[in-house]
């Protein structure tokens, strides 16, 4: 098996806020293969943009990003030096966000905007230093013909605008939200990435148009082998474009699968529940009331699964720190699930209800737990440690292994 693309192990990301730290992002665990559409859905505050932003290493000096591993292209993403980081973005890995205008000068042309990416990150060999980019702005006045423009152009022509020469010259105001998009969607492609990571593109386009701007990227991704991990609130969305996903709640993965796995055999009530209000999903407020409860404070969370209050099966382990169980049998890829219905020695009947917890189940989980914390307190590394120490990867064995040791279906 190749090395996954992006490779993150163990990613907790928490702010410090005037009423105490708040955790964003909660050990999470994920990998994404070459190719790959890997989507994060959950509702809103789940973590899901801070997920993205710590990958990027984005966040302001509030946030406190800490992980056993982030390795893209077996670059340690949290040890390399910010002008590193800086070629990255943009270049390897690109983002899209919600709001085109967000990525877009309101003030250049998109032609000259775009050229700007690919004299950065692409390779058409043209002059990047400063008294270069003053000449073309002040002294030719456009870079127009050069070559930068006219992979500009080939872009916007890719990313399916009418007319790419003419819209080339005209500045983001001049065009509609869609094809907006569509030039940041050029804008990314224009550094040659192998990671584009698209946090809610669509959610500020029309109906007609999402479909439109999801199609382009996917036909994209197929097109050139980029990966793609799309950040939606939207399980109909993940239904139409991606391969795998994450369900997020609480700053949390609770459950991670091949979609076909996800939607066909569910194994967490949140994901139970979000996917009963599929149906409803068109206005998002809808969705969010038909799971009842409230999303719990993320400030001095407490721990244990935090959809407990709001869940149907909850019983008497659900207060106890969460594990990753492996479902056994998934169809596809593997389907992890945090909820402790899935310890084998819980007994649980036909709708799901847990029956009789046995002290197996107590003990089982109880090593789990302890050698979970063992392993944290060997192969954890804050961002600041020496980034020798974690050129191995730490000691911390992967997903794979723990299962072979038995730690997810073996005798507990
Ligand atoms: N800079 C920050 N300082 C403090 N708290 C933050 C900061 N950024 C995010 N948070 C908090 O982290 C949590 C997760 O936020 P995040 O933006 O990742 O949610 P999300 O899943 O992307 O939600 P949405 O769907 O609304 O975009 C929220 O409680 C949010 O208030
Ligand atoms: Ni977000």
């Amino acid at each position: 098996m190749t090395d996954p693309l992006l490779d993150v192990r163990g990613l907790t990301t928490s702010f410090e806020t005037g009423q105490g730290r708040l955790t964003a992002v909660d050990d999470i665990t994920f990998q994404i293969e070459e190719g790959e559409v890997f989507g994060v859905v959950g509702e809103s505050g789940s973590g899901k943009s801070v997920t993205a932003l710590s990958v990027m290493r984005l966040l302001d000096d509030a946030g406190t990003v800490e992980a056993d591993e982030v390795r893209f292209k077996g670059t340690d993403l949290l040890s390399v030096s910010e002008s590193e980081m800086r070629s990255i973005r943009g270049g390897e890995i690109s983002m899209i966000f919600q709001d085109p205008m967000t990525s877009l000068n309101p003030v250049m042309t998109i032609g000259e905007q775009i050229a700007e990416v690919v004299r950065h990150h692409g390779d058409v060999g043209e002059r990047t230093g400063f008294w270069s980019e003053m000449r073309r702005k002040y002294v030719t006045g456009t870079s127009e013909g050069s070559r930068s423009w006219q992979r500009a152009v080939e872009l916007l022509e890719t990313v399916g605008i009418p007319e790419p020469e003419k819209r080339a010259t005209e500045y983001p105001h001049q065009l509609s939200g869609g094809m907006r998009q569509r030039v940041v969607i050029a804008q990314a492609l224009a550094g040659d990435p192998s990671l584009i990571i698209a946090d809610e593109p669509t959610t500020a386009l029309d109906v007609s148009i999402e479909a439109q701007i999801l199609n382009e990227i996917l036909e994209l991704s197929e097109e050139f082998g980029i990966s793609v991990l799309l950040i939606t609130h939207d399980l109909g969305v993940v239904r139409e474009t991606c391969d795998r996903v994450a369900v997020m709640y609480a700053s949390e993965f609770m459950e991670t699968g091949h979609v076909n796995d996800i939607f066909e055999d569910p194994h967490h009530p949140y994901t139970e529940g979000l996917l009963a209000s599929i149906p409803r999903i068109a206005d998002e407020r809808e969705w969010l009331s038909v799971i009842e409860g409230t999303v719990p404070d993320l400030i001095d969370k407490p721990s244990g699964c935090p959809f407990r209050d709001r869940c149907d099966y909850a019983f008497e382990l659900c207060d106890r720190p969460l594990v990753e169980y492996e479902i056994e049998g998934s169809a596809l890829e593997t389907h992890t699930v945090r909820c402790h219905r899935e310890n084998e020695h819980v007994e649980v009947d036909d709708s799901g209800h847990v029956e009789s917890v046995p002290d197996e189940a107590v003990a089982a989980l109880e090593r789990r737990i302890e050698a979970e914390s063992a392993r944290d307190a060997d192969g954890g590394v804050s961002p600041t440690a020496d980034a020798s120490a974690r050129a191995d990867g730490g000691s911390r064995p992967s997903p794979a292994a723990d299962a072979e040791n038995g730690g997810d279906h073996g005798e507990y």
